[in-house]
């Protein structure tokens, strides 16, 4: 039985904006989203801010009823059988909300175990059981207040394996925590796999989704336009280069110069402190470096490195064609309405899926 199956699923948010003439806005969150998740397996869910991660996740963790589309979790349906579906799963969110400050992180789990009906007799095994999991034996006394960011964290992913759920939602569980935490966390969802829970995460951090997913559904604008393993996912840019240059005030004109230039396949800048990286794809053997240069005059130039793709680039590559194809779909190009976006999702789901 699978842990997951989503099928074309959609969610539409529907607002009233203004006072004196008010008028109702609907978003399509999720616009026909479908996909499924094998027990033990652990599922990425990677897309920008605005994608539609949140909507789908909570819409398979029983929080939102899908406008249309059915969805079930190890069987059971989220949208009739909600009951069952929550007592087999565990959600954890990133962020500070969800922990009591002022109690010990023991006293938190003993809250939290008497809420969830974690039997009496098995509480006290289950909670050390699980703070040697989360690495956080030995702290357990002293007050959550006092806790890191990664230290919350970790606590959370307790708190959401309390009633032993086999299918765990992670939702950037790494966000606003440091390098040697998030790799300790990292270390977490690892053993959780192994341990056989499924679990299905979302990150904006690409190195973590290459390292931990068995595989990847990258997701936007409200529709699935990857699926496949991190390798499959690369392979879309393996016949390219990536020319990484550090920048100090690259504007969008300037990106633009560069993609015009032949050869350059994507173009995207990244915000780092002070600096930025502008990440080029060219295609491969290409030499570009004078042309890109010239096209960044100007502006202050770091060090510029050519490197294999990664992840990310592959990533980057995605959601710029879901963009242009975004784009020439409001120009009126193209197939034009969501049954287009539809049949595209449906399309890159099958296609991926079938090479993996
Ligand atoms: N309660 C709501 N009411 C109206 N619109 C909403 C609501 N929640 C989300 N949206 C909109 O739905 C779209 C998808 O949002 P969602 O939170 O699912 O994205 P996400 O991929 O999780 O983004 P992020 O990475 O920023 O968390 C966005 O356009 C968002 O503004």
């Amino acid at each position: 039985m699978l842990a997951i199956e989503a099928r074309n699923l959609r969610r539409t948010y529907t607002s009233r904006t203004g006072f004196l003439r008010p008028r109702r806005t609907t978003t399509e969150a999720v616009r026909g989203v479908s996909f499924e998740v094998a027990r033990g397996e652990l599922f990425g869910l990677l897309g920008p801010n605005g994608a539609g991660k949140t909507t789908t996740i909570k819409m398979l963790n029983t929080l939102l009823l899908p406008t249309s589309g059915t969805a079930r979790v190890l069987g059971h349906d989220v949208a009739t059988d909600p009951v069952a579906v929550r007592r087999r799963i565990g959600y954890v969110f990133g962020g500070d909300r969800g922990l009591y400050d002022r109690l010990s992180a023991l006293d938190n789990l003993r809250y939290f175990a008497e809420l969830y009906g974690v039997e009496p007799r098995e509480q006290k095994r289950r909670i050390a059981e699980l703070l040697d999991l989360v690495g956080l034996a030995g702290r357990e006394r002293e007050r959550v207040e006092g806790y890191s960011r990664g230290m919350r964290q970790r606590l959370h992913i307790a708190r959401g394996l309390l009633h032993k759920p086999d299918v765990l939602f992670l939702d950037e569980p790494s966000i606003g925590v440091d390098p040697v935490a998030a790799r300790d966390l990292r270390r977490t969802v690892a053993d959780l796999r192994t341990g056989g829970t499924t679990v299905l995460l979302t990150t904006h951090y690409m190195a973590e989704a290459d390292e931990l997913c068995d595989r990847i559904a990258v997701i936007a604008g409200g529709t699935i336009r990857a699926l496949g393993t991190p390798d499959r996912l690369k392979s879309r840019v393996q016949e390219r280069d990536i020319l990484e240059i550090e920048a100090y005030g690259a504007a969008d004109e300037h990106l633009d110069r560069i993609r015009e230039l032949p050869a350059v396949r994507g173009v995207a800048a990244e915000d780092r402190g002070s600096r930025q990286a502008v990440m080029v794809q060219t295609e491969r053997g290409a030499e570009l470096h004078a042309q890109v240069l010239a096209a960044l005059d100007g502006i202050r130039i770091g060090r510029v490195v050519t490197r294999e793709p990664t992840l990310e680039d592959a990533y980057i590559a995605i959601v710029e064609e879901a963009e242009q194809a975004e784009e020439s779909e409001v120009a009126g190009i193209g197939t034009g309405g969501s049954a287009g976006d539809d049949s595209r999702g449906a399309t890159a789901d099958r296609s991926e899926e079938a090479a993996v």
